[in-house]
């Protein structure tokens, strides 16, 4: 009864409708050929016959739905996309199955908010990816503070996000939950294997040189350039940080999965930039949740773990070193002078304020008109109050999208640069010592 209420026919139904000679009398000309094309997709591809034009009869089909601007369902996706790998007789399968994948997609497309409101190609997408997981009582699906490599949809079941001292519950989830997200997106805790962020790390190549050597190591050292490259790098590569779980979850008794890789969930977002952008929001808001912070804290959060954020809370910020610019230093100008440290190099305190460095102060520094907006909406989202505040945390993920895509541009085109100087500079030296 609950199908019929929301237009779903079964398969008793459908026979009784094709048989009714009356039904197609009350329809449209192209209604009449959606439906008459539906008929022989029964008859020739559903059934126990698969006709040898299956293909084209499907399409024909598919064709004929989009006339009539039927709303295409999921299922009618996979099909198109999964026409070659349907067995020969699907009349075979039993209606139990077939209201088994009905279900699947259901919970997926109706209950799971990640999916919905997506362009239909996206969902369809992520769904062919999807691989059933069952959970005994007591696993664990997840462990805090581990890489994470896949997300989860509860299709049955229940299960715990447990704190950490595996006791304290942070929450039930049930079928249509879905959890694991927020490392994949990068937006856990920052670090890479020894948890440190690129940030922490530029401080701690900085430790390594007495400040006198700050000048003659960036030129000459290959070991510093290199370390400083792969940091600058990594800034950009944002698929290297906020990997790390946020918690713990574990099934409460056997539960029943969908697992999602990130690679797959990458490959899919690369071509879907707007469900990225929307995806990432909505990760936003739960973190956000999950930490009962006012908004700040939580871009924060996320700014520790995104390339080109770096905290400047240091006594001395990495930017007042004055390291000379790429155009007038590794690019074959006169180095600048630098200043002397006089303080010496300390970690940095905890984040307390951000700063997005600008492209013309160091070759580690980010491209900055975008970086701007981003920082001026930030610090409007600060002041506003928490109703703007979550408006402005679409606005910072798309500028900050933005700025990592210029970012991007400006460290590959520097390193190129900087490789350059370094194999022209590696010749002197070669040429000077005759080695
Ligand atoms: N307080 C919470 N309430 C509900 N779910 C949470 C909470 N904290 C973390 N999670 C989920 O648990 C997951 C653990 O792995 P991730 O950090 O990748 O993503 C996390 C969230 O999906």
């Amino acid at each position: 009864m609950e199908k019929l209420k929301g237009g779903i026919f079964d398969g008793p139904q459908i026979r009784q409708l094709m048989k009714d000679t009356d039904f197609i009398k009350v329809m449209t000309v192209p209604e009449s050929d959606a439906w008459k094309s539906f008929v022989l997709v029964v008859e020739n591809f559903l059934g126990n016959h698969k006709a040898p034009n299956y293909e084209e009869i499907v399409q024909n089909m598919l064709t004929n739905f989009q006339t009539i601007g039927a709303n295409m369902s999921i299922k009618l996706h996979y099909l198109r996309n999964h026409l070659d790998k349907f067995p020969d007789n699907l009349g075979n399968y039993s209606e139990e199955q077939g209201e088994r994948f009905h279900q699947d997609l259901k919970v997926m497309e109706e209950r799971v908010e990640i999916f919905q409101n997506t362009e239909a190609g996206f969902l369809c997408e992520l769904v062919l990816r999807l691989r059933p997981v069952l959970f005994s009582p007591g696993d664990y699906i997840c462990r805090k503070g581990e890489v994470g490599k896949e997300m989860y949809i509860v299709n049955r079941g229940k299960l715990q996000v447990v704190g950490d001292n595996g006791k304290t519950v942070l929450a039930t989830l049930k079928a249509g939950c879905y959890f694991g997200e927020i490392s994949i997106l990068n937006m856990g805790t920052a670090g890479r294997g020894s948890g440190r962020t690129p940030s922490n790390r530029f401080w701690d190549i900085g430790r390594t040189l007495e400040p006198a050597d700050w000048r003659f190591s960036f030129y000459t050292n290959t070991r510093i350039h290199h370390e400083l490259l792969s940091v600058g790098t990594e800034c950009v590569d944002d698929t290297s940080t906020g990997n790390r779980r946020t918690a713990s979850v574990r099934s409460v008794g056997y539960s029943d999965l969908f697992v999602l890789s990130k690679k797959d969930m990458w490959d899919v977002l690369k071509e879907y930039p707007a469900a990225r952008v929307r995806l990432e929001a909505i990760a936003v808001k739960r973190l956000e949740k999950y930490k009962k912070a006012p908004l700040e804290k939580v871009a924060m959060g996320r700014c520790q773990s995104t390339p080109g954020l770096v905290e400047t809370t240091g006594r001395v910020p990495i930017e007042e070193m004055e390291l000379p610019t790429v155009s007038a230093g590794v690019l074959g100008g006169a180095p600048l002078p630098l200043q002397p440290l006089t303080q010496p190099l300390t970690q940095p305190p905890p984040c307390k304020d951000l700063q997005l460095y600008g492209a013309s102060a160091s070759p580690l520094r980010a491209a900055s008109p975008v970086a701007s907006c981003a920082s001026s909406v930030r610090s409007s989202a600060a002041g506003a109050g928490s109703a703007r505040g979550h408006l402005d945390s679409h606005e910072v993920l798309e500028c900050e999208l933005k700025r990592l895509r210029e970012r991007l541009h400006t460290v590959e085109t520097e390193n190129a640069a900087m490789s350059v100087k370094l194999s022209q500079q590696q010749w002197e030296v070669d040429q000077r010592y005759g080695a």
